[in-house]
């Protein structure tokens, strides 16, 4: 489903449930995007600065991520994918479409909440090594085996194009998944504005998010992720047989209780868990904070006595 069908073609583009059926497909996006990233090794020189001494020839001052980034939202803005309300870039200083804009509906209130930063730093330093476990031990055990011991080309395998771009399919879903907590923000204050008005006039962060929280909702989310990371995640032989499980086929050399996952199940609820169900909290709360900006005194009354 494209963009524009998240607001063009539907009567409602605030309705929370359907909000949340764009966050439930999100999590196919992303599950299936941290498949293709397992494939290939940690390649650490691939997120640090000088890690990639070419880039520096070419006139580029940061990492290969980075570089990647800024050429692939370069193109992506000349497309006009930015001009989307759901779309973040990582970057800043992008050109213009080449074609006209699209011309959506004025949904969202105008605000410049992006914490792509903070999606950057958590997915090289706490993502990436945790979803490249198993590539890395096969590639480590490999040059072992050609007597390449310790340090020397540990974790790499050389796969940096392969592995930046599902870099950046992950790094762009997770983006719109935690940016489209603008969405469920807009939605749940135009529901009743009069309990959101007072904590953004006096701000009160905590009053915010014990507003916008609902536990329920996480909850069936994790549980619903790790249902769907063991079925997605779990390696098959040719036959379709789970691998490292106990098939029940006295046949199968392979009796061990313990099937074998191309990611890690628990790291991919812990992503959810610890960053990017707070991280969209965050986002909520901070354009929630920005929502009476430009508006009268006249208006925003007319917002209260709406509710
Ligand atoms: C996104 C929502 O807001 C909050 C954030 C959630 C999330 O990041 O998954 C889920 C429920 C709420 O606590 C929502 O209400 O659906």
């Amino acid at each position: 489903m494209s963009t524009m069908q998240n607001f063009m073609n539907t009567e409602d583009p605030l309705s929370l449930d359907r909000i949340r059926t764009v966050l439930v497909r999100l999590e196919d996006t992303i599950l299936f995007s941290l498949i293709e990233r397992s494939q290939f090794a940690h390649n650490p020189k691939c997120y640090t600065k000088d890690g990639i001494p070419a880039l520096k020839e070419h006139g580029f001052n940061g990492s290969w991520l980075e570089w990647f980034l800024k050429e692939t939202e370069t193109f992506q803005a000349k497309a006009r994918r930015f001009t989307s309300p759901d779309e973040t870039p990582f970057n800043s200083d992008l050109p213009p479409p080449i074609i006209p804009s699209l011309q959506y509906p004025k949904i969202l209130h105008p605000n410049t909440v992006n914490v792509n930063p903070s999606i950057m730093s958590y997915y090289v330093h706490h993502c990436v090594p945790r979803i490249t476990q198993n590539a890395t031990l096969a590639v480590a055990a490999a040059n072992r085996a050609r007597g390449i011991k310790g340090e020397a080309e540990y974790d790499d395998d050389g796969n940096y194009g392969s592995a930046a771009t599902a870099d950046l399919e992950i790094l762009q879903a997770m983006s719109r998944r935690v940016h489209y907590g603008k969405f469920v923000a807009e939605s749940k204050f135009r529901a009743h504005p009069k309990e959101f008005i007072p904590h953004i006039r006096k701000p009160n962060r905590d009053a915010l998010e014990a507003l916008i929280v609902k536990p329920e909702v996480e909850r069936a989310l994790l549980a619903r992720i790790r249902k769907k990371a063991i079925l997605y995640f779990q390696e098959l032989d040719m036959q379709g047989e789970p691998v490292g499980g106990a098939t029940g086929n006295p046949k199968s050399e392979i009796h061990s209780s313990r099937p074998k996952f191309r990611v890690d199940v628990d790291a991919v609820v812990q992503l959810y868990e610890m960053f990017l169900i707070p991280l969209t909290k965050e986002v909520e709360v901070d354009y929630l904070l920005q929502r009476l900006e430009g508006l009268s005194e006249q208006e925003i009354q007319a917002l209260e006595g709406n509710s």
